[in-house]
């Protein structure tokens, strides 16, 4: 049975970086990705975009949504401060399976937990079964098409609170253009634009930043 594309991007982690140092994992998927085969990591580039937010932002409790192999799962984890923890969601079970040897391998095990199943069911259990009140930080890479509705069970669920930020990769490619639209007329989020390129081509992508202006309890008069 010959190995995934995900198995070998493991196993080229495991070979060229340094167990306990997330930097090198990153760069070692980086170089696997751009060099040998190209695969749907949100890369270094629009990973700096989602740094600097993760910095700006400085959350206690963070949600991802798309684990695939690890890559920004790690990206966020090496940034949380102590205490904090991110929460990150995957549906196909053999990319969770991969993501979680990738997490432990960089040594964030301690500040990531990984949800295996689809977000439409793990995001009604986050209160209850996961603890969390409400979330700093959402980063939104899963399937294009579930963006919007879970944005919106996000708010039904009473995660967001004012300030709660969400950023959302592939805006333009492979696009989200629902999401666009929802989020861009909804007077509940301020968004922001960030304009970069599709991991490890020249080709142009986005992110869209959306700042939670009030929280779910607080009705608008
Ligand atoms: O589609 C994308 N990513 C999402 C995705 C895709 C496949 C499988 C999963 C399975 N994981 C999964 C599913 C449902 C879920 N519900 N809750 C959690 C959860 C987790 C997730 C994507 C594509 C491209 C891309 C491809 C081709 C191309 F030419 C240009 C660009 C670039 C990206 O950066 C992308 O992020
Ligand atoms: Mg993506």
């Amino acid at each position: 049975m010959n190995q995934s594309k995900e198995q070998r991007i493991l196993n080229y982690v495991l070979q060229n970086a340094v167990r306990g140092d997330p930097c090198s994992v990153i760069d070692a998927i980086d170089t696997y990705c751009s060099q040998k085969e190209w695969a749907m990591n949100v890369g270094n580039e629009k990973g700096l975009i989602l740094d600097k937010t993760v910095e700006e932002i400085n959350p206690s409790v963070a949600l991802e949504l798309g684990t695939y192999c690890g890559y920004s799962a790690v990206r966020i984890a090496r940034l949380l401060k102590a205490g904090a923890r991110l929460l990150t969601v995957e549906f196909n079970p053999e990319f969770a399976a991969i993501a979680k040897q990738m997490i432990e391998f960089a040594g964030v095990q301690d500040k990531v937990t990984l949800i295996e199943g689809p977000s439409e069911e793990i995001i009604p259990q986050l209160k209850k079964k996961y603890e969390v009140d409400t979330l700093d930080f959402v980063f939104v890479d899963h399937w294009k098409d579930r963006y919007t509705p879970d944005t919106i069970l996000l708010q039904e669920c009473s995660l967001l609170r004012k300030g709660s930020v969400l950023l959302a990769d592939n805006i333009i490619v492979p696009g989200a253009p629902e999401f666009v639209n929802y989020i861009r007329n909804n007077p509940r989020f301020q968004c922001t634009n960030y304009p970069s390129h599709l991991e490890y081509m020249k080709v142009q992508d986005a992110m869209k930043k959306a700042c939670t202006l009030q929280g779910e309890h607080i009705r608008s008069t």
